[in-house]
């Protein structure tokens, strides 16, 4: 669905260069579930910014359906993301002068009725288990943990055809945790590919691929296969794979 040819990115910061991605040959399978792992600083995040059109690569392409992001214009670019992406990222970027609802709302009612997208955006606040009283109040008055669920809320509104997360469960207790990785890998069974960089062992469970990243190149693969349960075997699997990439 994804593949990118020798990306590349370099931040530049007061004369020296750092190089993030190093000329990395890479695809993302339609309806598969990878995880992004890696030490801080791995260049993860950045890895998805490049993915999703996000951010444009300093050199390479990103080739999506056939498509190169890297030649797209801005605006082309945003019609892209619009229709195909659901984004998850660490700064979650609510509008403070709306509702968790209205926020949530907004990506669907860019393409779709209102009475059919308000009940999208229910099911899915009774899945991430934000109660109908807090959908109602503004980010600024609500939890880290509620803004996120919000937000995810929003990135999958619109049945993306990719979600691309990053942390997702990073400010949640185990509980909505386990609600979010519950409806990813939902979402992942009804055909949605996801892409998500996370630290959590629990989180990187529910891929059926593990992606190593390290100083800007994928160190290593580990093919999980399709998430069922999260088992003794998958978790020493996962384990020993980390133990190998020196996690
Ligand atoms: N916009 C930017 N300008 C300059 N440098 C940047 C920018 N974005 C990222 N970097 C640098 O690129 C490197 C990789 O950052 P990135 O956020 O991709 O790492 P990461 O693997 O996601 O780390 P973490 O696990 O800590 O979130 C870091 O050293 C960071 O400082």
């Amino acid at each position: 669905m994804i593949v990118t040819k020798k990306l590349s990115k370099t931040f530049s910061h007061k004369g020296t260069q750092q190089h993030v991605l190093k000329n990395l040959d890479l695809t993302i399978r339609r309806g598969g579930f990878t995880v992004i792992m890696g030490p801080s600083g791995a260049g993860k995040s950045t890895l998805l910014y490049a993915l999703s059109g996000m951010d444009k690569p300093s050199l390479g392409s990103v080739v999506f359906d056939g498509e190169d992001l890297t030649e797209l214009s801005q605006d082309k670019l945003a019609v892209f993301r619009r229709t195909h992406c659901g984004f998850v990222f660490q700064q979650i970027n609510l509008l403070d002068s709306m509702s968790l609802t209205d926020n949530a709302m907004a990506p669907g009612l860019l393409v779709g009725k209102r009475k059919a997208v308000a009940a999208r955006v229910d099911a899915l606040f009774d899945l991430v288990g934000v109660d109908e009283a807090t959908r109602k109040k503004f980010p600024g008055m609500v939890s880290g943990g509620e803004g996120q669920r919000a937000a995810i809320v929003r990135a999958l509104v619109n049945e993306p055809d990719v979600v691309f997360a990053d942390e997702p469960t990073g400010q949640l207790n185990s509980e909505n945790s386990l609600r979010i990785l519950d409806l990813f890998s939902r979402v992942n069974r009804a055909g949605q590919t996801v892409a998500m960089v996370t630290h959590d062992l629990n989180s990187a469970l529910r891929g059926d691929r593990i992606l190593y990243l390290r100083d800007g190149t994928i160190q290593g693969e580990l093919n999980l296969g399709a998430f069922e349960t999260a088992d003794k075997d998958r978790r020493d699997r996962l384990a020993a794979f980390l133990e190998e990439m020196g996690w």
